[in-house]
């Protein structure tokens, strides 16, 4: 589990980027902040690898306040990706995938192996591997982002805005593609977006933040959708609020039907998506 307790970011020109944040993200899931531009949420994300300290408050990741922990050990155990993949220009995919193990001192045949299998988890054709970054698609290059990402294996995965430099299609696949693999590896994801819709769609959890980094909502997709906290939220979520909550549970039929975990989920009865798509 991540917390933040009475957290607060205030950059040396004074900007208040997070405002007294109380968050408990639990294990295993995936939880989304999200939020209109420059409202906090990748200052929030890097608090928690200590790209970023905190003005005040404390972050624990598994209950141990992140300050008493050696940033590089941290993040070591935490995967990182970010929008347009941030891959290396000049490295072909199978060594972008293994640019940790490398740093681990895992020697090159294994890293190497290890990439190849991960290209293999995330959809990449094999053939592949020896290409460079520019000589892929946008979406194929997020794919290689999440395979780098979880190349060492990282209990944690901070995902900020993954697939937001591709097109709605590409971007719908990669999301299915994402949850599949979230179902297998049972990541704590923290995910960040400003699209309210890839919120719903794969928030077991969902943090609605307002400007100034007031969090204004913490709430399961179904919570959210039914009870907004307040003005900010419900406009937030937009006037189609009631066709997405229809879509939300079209989406949850579908996959229970696909599962067959319908009556599972009932009687497991933990609110929201997070039982009943058993995930
Ligand atoms: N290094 C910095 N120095 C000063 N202000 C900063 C710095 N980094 C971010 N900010 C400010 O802090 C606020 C929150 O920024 P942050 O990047 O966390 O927001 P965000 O919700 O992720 O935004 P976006 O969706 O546009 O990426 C913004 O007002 C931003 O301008």
């Amino acid at each position: 589990m991540i917390t933040f307790a009475g957290v607060t970011k205030r950059y040396p020109d004074g900007t208040v980027a997070v405002d007294h944040l109380d968050l408990e993200i639990p294990a295993g899931r995936i939880t989304v902040l999200v939020g209109p531009s420059g409202c906090g949420k990748t200052t929030t994300l890097r608090m928690i690898n200590r790209m970023v300290e905190p003005s005040e408050g404390t972050v624990t990741v598994d209950g141990r306040d992140v300050r008493g922990v050696d940033p590089a050990t941290l993040r070591r155990g935490i995967g990182y990706v970010i929008q347009q993949a941030g891959l290396f220009p000049h490295r072909t995919i199978v060594d972008n995938i293994a640019t940790v193990p490398y740093l681990l001192g895992w020697d090159k045949k294994r890293a190497r192996a290890r990439a190849h299998e991960l290209m293999e988890r995330v959809g990449l054709d094999p053939a592949l591997a020896r290409r460079y970054p520019a000589q892929l698609s946008g979406g194929q290059q997020q794919r290689v982002g999440v395979a780098r990402a979880l190349a060492a294996d990282p209990p944690i995965m901070l995902m900020d805005e993954p697939f937001s430099a591709v097109d709605p299609i590409v971007r719908a696949g990669l999301q299915e593609e994402f949850l599949r693999l979230q179902r297998d590896l049972e990541k704590t994801i923290v995910f960040v977006t400003h699209d309210i819709d890839e919120a719903v769609k794969l928030g077991h959890r969902i943090a609605v933040f307002q400007v100034g980094g007031v969090l204004a909502q913490y709430a399961t997709p179904d919570e959210l959708l039914e009870r907004p906290a307040d003005d900010f939220v419900t406009d937030f979520l937009g006037g189609e609020r009631g066709i997405r909550r229809l879509r939300f549970f079209q989406e949850l039929d579908a996959e229970d039907s696909a599962a067959g975990t319908a009556g599972d989920a009932a009687a497991e009865g933990e609110g929201g998506r997070t039982a009943a798509a058993g995930r």
